[in-house]
């Protein structure tokens, strides 16, 4: 293991505890230590993102995230700042407890909290009410200090998890506190990364505590953290038969945008060749907005069949339908058994007709086609977006995508990969069609089915920034991915 690769790994909860008994039991490094450098590297943390701060109030629940809060008082009060302290509820566990009594020892007080007390004017707030011990959704007069915290304005900081952020899943059963930086202790919790959690979360820094890298050894996290990587340059003697051909399937009545959009992006993946297999209405726009594509009349099974023995790589479903065409085309290229990617209403048709797939394949689902796919609602997927992406894997043993803020990757062994980039900009229609491209093309160019998913959702959302860095969120839309996707393809944007 190379020095600090587990700030790539990404933790459950039971893991981090794991981690921590470890920190206790083998190294010797008492629990209450633990929270001192916790305490002292939140402080650090603090006057490094805000240098001016003088004012702080400081909110301590009952466990040992309370305990992490206490000290960080303590020690925010020696270094000369003013720090209040307000506590909801008694300290529990005899660190925490302890806790409280060192910084109550240097002169501090513990504020109770009900709904008449006044939040004092702070430069920042910190928030040590829940850590990864939350069980449930915040109890309703902590839900209205939240609430109140965030009325004032100022800047949060929280204590290993943003409170109410259920660190193992993403998930925030009720409210949280929406913090502007987290610093997280020990271990990179892997819900702080998924589902609606990066809306909570802020800046997340990991410290280590000053623990040797031998504790992450053999001690392997969940999940994995997308790093930014490109395909090797082509070489020089490269020409279009090398690069695959991808055969986008889809684009019924009406739907002409996503099966372009689709064939698009496999061009700027950098697909040898493209071709679309659509309804004849579709061709002459096609050809005319892009003439590279090589657009194909597709009026039913036997036309695609013709196709075929051409293409080396399928990607099935954008604007498919599922009427007796889409159907039809559907059923003809799962028989084919080519690498494909199945997208969009490729998925719904598998969801009402399930089938084993051909390997490789990756699926694409968001949330909503996730919850058909297994059958139950998008709550379901949301609370627990791991465990639905492995379950997803599993059952079709295909490498699946599950979309939305911190798309998941997961094989069928269990491998899970974490995707940081993207942004709020990409929840527009069209941005699906595009990444579907962008897996087909990467698997035409010889990724296999776990590097083409894992690949394709890096650059597409690293495209999505990066188009949104120069234009704003606000209106962008697929196309304008294009460009800066080739850009991070060739490695030119960082
Ligand atoms: N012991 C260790 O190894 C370390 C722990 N650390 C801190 O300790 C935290 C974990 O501490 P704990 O395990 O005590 O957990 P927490 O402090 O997150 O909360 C646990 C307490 O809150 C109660 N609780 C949970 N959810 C609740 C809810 N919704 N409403 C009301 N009560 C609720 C539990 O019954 C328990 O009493 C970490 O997040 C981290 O901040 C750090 O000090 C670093 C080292
Ligand atoms: N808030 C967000 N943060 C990051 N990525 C997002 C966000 N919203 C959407 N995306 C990404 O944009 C794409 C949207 O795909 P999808 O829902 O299939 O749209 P469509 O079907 O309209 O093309 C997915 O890759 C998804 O991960
Ligand atoms: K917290």
């Amino acid at each position: 293991m190379t020095a600090h690769a587990h700030r790539h790994e990404l933790y459950t909860v039971d893991q981090v505890r794991a981690l921590d008994r470890r920190a206790i039991e083998q190294l010797g490094i008492p629990g209450y230590e633990l929270m001192q450098r916790a305490a002292a590297a939140a402080l650090v943390c603090l006057r490094q993102h805000w240098p001016q701060a003088r004012r702080t109030a400081v909110y301590c629940g009952p466990g040992n995230n309370g305990g992490d809060g206490f000290l960080l008082a303590a020690l925010a009060r020696e270094a000369g700042l003013h720090a209040e302290v307000f506590a909801p509820a008694e300290s529990r566990g005899d660190d925490a407890t302890r806790a409280r009594r060192e910084f109550e020892h240097g002169g501090g007080i513990v504020n109770a909290w009900n709904d008449a007390v006044v939040l004092p004017a702070v430069d920042v707030h910190v928030d040590a009410l829940y850590g990864t011990g939350l069980q449930r959704a915040l109890a309703a007069d902590v839900a209205a200090l939240v609430r109140r915290i965030h009325a004032t304005g100022a800047p949060v900081l929280a204590l290993d998890v943003p409170s109410g952020v259920n660190a193992d899943t993403g998930d925030v059963p009720g409210e949280a506190v929406q913090a502007d930086v987290t610093v997280t202790f020990i271990a990179s919790k892997r819900g702080l990364y998924t589902g609606v959690a990066p809306g909570y979360v802020g800046a997340v820094q990991l410290e280590s505590l000053g623990l040797p890298e031998t504790l992450w050894q053999n001690a392997h996290g969940d999940a994995e953290l997308m790093q930014p990587w490109t395909l090797p340059p082509r070489p020089r003697q490269s020409h279009k038969g090398n690069n695959g051909h991808v055969l986008a399937i889809g684009g019924d009545h009406g739907t002409a945008g996503a099966i372009r959009l689709c064939g698009e992006a496999a061009l700027r993946g950098g697909a040898g060749l493209v071709s679309v297999a659509t309804r004849a209405e579709h061709l002459i726009a096609l050809n005319s907005a892009r003439p590279e594509l090589m657009a194909h009349d597709v009026n039913g099974p036997q036309a695609l069949e013709a196709l075929l023995p051409r293409a080396t790589v399928l990607a099935v479903g954008p604007g498919l339908g599922q009427g007796a065409w889409g159907h039809a085309l559907w059923l003809t290229a799962l028989d084919a058994h080519l690498p494909m990617v199945l997208d969009a209403d490729g998925l719904n048709l598998l969801a009402q007709e399930p089938r084993q797939l051909s390997v490789p394949a990756v699926m694409t689902p968001h949330p909503g086609e996730a919850a058909r796919l297994l059958g139950c609602d998008t709550a379901t997927i949301g609370a627990d977006r791991f465990a639905a992406v492995r379950e997803l894997a599993r059952r079709y043993q295909a490498v699946v995508v599950l979309k939305g803020a911190g798309s998941l990757v997961a094989d069928p062994e269990g491998r899970v990969a974490v995707c940081p980039w993207g942004n709020p900009g990409m929840a527009t229609g069209g941005m699906g069609d595009l990444l579907t491209g962008i897996v087909a093309a990467l698997l035409a160019q010889g990724c296999d089915a776990w590097q083409a998913a894992t690949l394709g959702v890096s650059l597409h959302a690293r495209a999505g920034d990066l188009a949104a860095r120069h234009g704003g969120e606000r209106g962008l839309i697929a196309t304008d991915l294009l460009e800066p996707l080739r850009l991070l393809l060739n490695g030119r944007e960082s």
